[in-house]
């Protein structure tokens, strides 16, 4: 028995999704307008699909898990679970002006046509706001519709902003924040489960190493108490003593976002050769 995943074929999801499966010590060789391939050590098929298509698959039992945005995920509604959260493809859903218009509230698009790929978020964000507009839909080059006269505003992904930029748009309202995301079949056999389970468990470890980092210093020990102090580590910080009399090496990991802000500190409290090393697999 073997777990079916569908990934984007090509397009902003591809290479991303590709990496996760290889830094999940899974290895699928993924052949050139390959459609269809399988792991050589995990029971895992891959079919590679159009992302729009992969909920369907997903809920039809066609694939039992797949990956794909938070954003078609939500477009397409379909009864499929979201798994974990993956960290990449991060981008947002927004509504966006002409930048010359002047634009005082979401109030403002009433009465507009609003070109969109996404119709039913889109609709959906209309009715909360009791706004009524005319949604135009279509499936790519959203951000040209102002310029060409088919629409007053668009609703699309942004991500860095630079598309609306250069279209003259000017971003006025986020409807939605989105990232890759694993879904899975609601109605999985035990046997797949496990499988997905097991998957789950490596994704998770591949997660956790990516936002944390191995940190090893060198410390007087008359400051060690202050330093240590400073360090949260996954259960207490390791300190081993140096070659040089009075020296500590302390080792500990540190998240990401913490991560800035605890280094000045160290350094203010003493700690010397200050090395930061990335974390491959990290398990809790
Ligand atoms: N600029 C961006 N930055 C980050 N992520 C993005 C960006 N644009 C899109 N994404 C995310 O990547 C997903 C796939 O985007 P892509 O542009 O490849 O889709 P597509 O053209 O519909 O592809 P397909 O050919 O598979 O239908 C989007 O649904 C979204 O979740
Ligand atoms: O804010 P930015 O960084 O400019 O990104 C936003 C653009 O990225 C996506 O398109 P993509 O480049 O994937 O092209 P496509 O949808 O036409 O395939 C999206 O549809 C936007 O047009
Ligand atoms: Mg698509």
């Amino acid at each position: 028995m073997k777990l079916r995943i569908a990934i984007q074929k090509s397009g902003r999801l591809h290479d991303d999704s590709i990496k996760l499966l290889k830094e999940c010590g899974i290895d699928i060789n993924n052949g050139v307008n390959k459609l269809k391939t399988e792991a050589s050590n995990f029971p895992l098929e891959v079919f590679f699909l159009r992302d729009d298509d992969i909920p369907q698959y997903v809920e039809d039992g066609v694939a039992d898990i797949g990956i794909v945005g938070e954003n078609v995920i939500l477009e397409k509604n379909r009864p499929v679970k979201i798994a974990e959260k993956l960290g990449f493809g991060k981008c947002r859903l927004s509504l966006a002006v002409p930048k010359t218009v002047e634009y005082n509230g979401v109030k403002d698009m009433d009465k507009l046509r609003i070109a969109t790929s996404y119709p039913v978020i889109l609709q959906n964000f209309l009715n909360e706001h009791n706004i009524s507009a005319e949604i135009h839909e279509i499936s790519g080059s959203v951000e040209i519709a102002p310029g060409i006269g088919l629409a007053d505003a668009i609703c699309d992904l942004v991500s860095s902003g630079s598309t609306l930029f250069m279209n003259g748009l000017k971003e006025v309202e986020v409807i939605l924040k989105s990232e890759a995301a694993l879904i899975s079949n609601g109605n999985l056999t035990p046997e797949q489960d496990a499988l997905l389970q097991k998957l789950l468990f490596r994704i998770q470890a591949v997660k956790k190493a990516k936002n944390n980092k191995y940190v090893l210093l060198n410390a007087p020990n008359d400051k060690l108490k202050e330093i240590i102090a400073l360090l949260p580590g996954m259960k207490s910080p390791t300190v081993l003593p140096l070659a040089e009399e009075g020296w500590s090496s302390v080792h500990s990991v540190l998240n990401e976002n913490a991560f800035w802000d605890i280094i000045e500190s160290l350094k203010a409290a003493g700690a010397q050769g200050i090395l930061v090393v990335p974390i491959e697999k990290m398990i809790i």
